[in-house]
């Protein structure tokens, strides 16, 4: 699947895990949360895994369930019972409130649960309830979130309102789905990259979605030089080693291969879905739905007059073994700060290459692998440039372009335009020569 394969070898891999596994852990120690709320998977404790099971036993002999958050409205959280498999039964329903303690501590995360977190709750007892066995205020039972586990993977950004805070927007996921539409809104491949780094950083398998390629088809709207930057970027992810699939979620019919081969990637695993608002997210996930399968065959856009539109974080159930977290479209995506050395593993075209300076920064150093490889196109402007912006926290917001210090890009146009002249020179002189071997040629024949 689609991850950077350009690890020089094997010893290089694990460095890059090794170095991966040391941010998680240093992450986990600043999340919002007490150590006693991890009770239950807590590796830090001195507790054997026996001992864990154990407790976990006991905990669900006095009364607590096992189950998986699928939606949180503000203090409001939807929790999915899970089954003996570990798998969330959708049907099965429940209201919660998380238990007060949690709330009594510095925030350092904005939501102590987040869609995709597995916790254990227990029966609200508090609640009145009538006589056929219902709560008195809604038609789902109540319960209370107790503990957390240990999340295995995350996806995160910076919360816009406070930015101490980290807003985890995904947890416990298997692939990440970063949804962008060619066109209406066209990609913005700032915030793809931002994605990217997250998934290399939790060593999540990422696909890349290109949505609504129908409207490349349509001239007025994307005449040959677009086309032609469209389809330079994709080859730049492509070439990088991941898997991008170009679709049309409104027609899918154009695209059989496209939603097979997703079927095929999401099957059995719950995948994460990510993008800017508007991409058709929704549209994409409303494919794998047995809803869908039976209006396909006649009128795909009957569907999506009962589509619904995402506001919150909302765990789903597909029909093919799968489970989808559709997120609603965020406007602004800034991820924390990291150093270069971490970042730069984020870019996997990067890792097969040296610098002078172990900690080099790829930026102003002499003797820079990155940056020389860059200079002879092994490594695309744009990713740089991505590289670049992140590294200097420059943020990523919408109606601005993939980042905002224009010194900066200028300087990179700059040199990207020098090296384009230069191949463009050597294209010219290729040619003269031609003309020239042609014009001796021409003239051998007129003699
Ligand atoms: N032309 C075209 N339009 C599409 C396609 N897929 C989705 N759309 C349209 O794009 C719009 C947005 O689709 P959604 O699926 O709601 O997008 P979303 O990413 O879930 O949006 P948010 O819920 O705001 O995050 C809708 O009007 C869809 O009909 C496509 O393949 N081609
Ligand atoms: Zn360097």
């Amino acid at each position: 699947m689609a991850r950077g394969k350009n690890y020089i070898n094997q010893d290089e891999r694990r460095d890059h895990f090794q170095k991966i596994e040391k941010i998680k852990k240093e992450k986990r120690s600043v999340r919002g949360r007490n150590e006693d709320d991890w009770i239950i998977d807590n590796p830090d404790q001195d507790k054997t895994k026996i001992a864990i099971k154990e407790q976990i036993k006991s905990l669900i002999k006095n009364g607590m369930r096992r189950g998986r958050v699928i939606e949180v409205q503000k203090r409001n959280i939807f929790i999915a019972e899970e089954n003996e498999k570990g798998m969330p039964e959708t049907e099965n329903l429940w209201l919660c409130s998380v238990a007060k303690r949690h709330f009594q501590r510095a925030h350092k995360e904005r939501n102590f649960v987040v869609v995709g977190d597995r916790i254990l709750f227990e029966p609200d007892i508090g609640i009145e309830y009538d006589q056929d066995g219902q709560p008195l205020d809604s038609d789902l039972p109540r319960g209370v979130v107790q503990h957390a586990f240990l999340r295995t993977s995350k996806i995160s950004r910076k919360d816009p309102m406070h930015p101490e805070w980290e807003h985890v927007m995904l947890a416990n996921i298997d692939l990440v789905v970063i949804v962008a539409s060619v066109l209406n809104p066209e990609v913005r491949w700032g915030l793809v990259d931002r994605f990217l780094v997250q998934a290399e950083l939790e060593n999540i398998p990422v696909v890349i979605v290109l949505n609504k390629v129908d409207l490349l088809l349509n001239t007025s709207l994307a005449n040959k030089e677009f086309l032609e930057t469209y389809k330079r970027r994709v080859e730049i992810y492509r070439n990088i080693g991941y898997e991008v699939v170009e679709i049309c979620a409104l027609k899918p019919k154009k695209t059989p291969e496209a939603v097979k081969q997703l079927r095929k990637l999401f099957k059995g695993k719950l995948v994460g879905f990510a993008g800017h608002s508007g991409v058709g997210k929704s549209s994409v996930l409303n494919l794998m739905r047995p809803e869908f399968e039976q209006i396909v065959d006649d009128n795909p856009e009957i569907f999506y007059k009962g589509r619904h539109t995402t506001t919150y974080n909302s765990l789903l159930q597909l029909d093919i073994g799968a489970y989808a977290i559709d997120t609603p479209g965020i406007r602004s995506f800034n991820i924390s700060q990291y150093d270069a050395i971490t970042l730069s593993h984020c870019f996997p075209e990067f890792r097969p290459y040296k610098c002078k300076y172990r900690e080099c920064s790829h930026d102003h150093e002499p003797n820079c692998g990155v940056k020389n490889a860059l200079e002879e196109a092994k490594i695309s402007f744009e990713r740089y440039r991505s590289y670049l912006g992140i590294l200097k926290g420059l943020s990523f917001r919408e109606g601005e372009g993939d980042s905002t210090d224009a010194s900066m890009i200028a300087d990179l146009k700059a040199r990207e335009q020098k090296r384009d002249e230069e191949q463009l020179n050597n294209i010219n002189q290729e040619n003269i020569a031609e003309e020239r071997l042609q014009e001796i040629i021409k003239i051998k024949e007129d003699e």
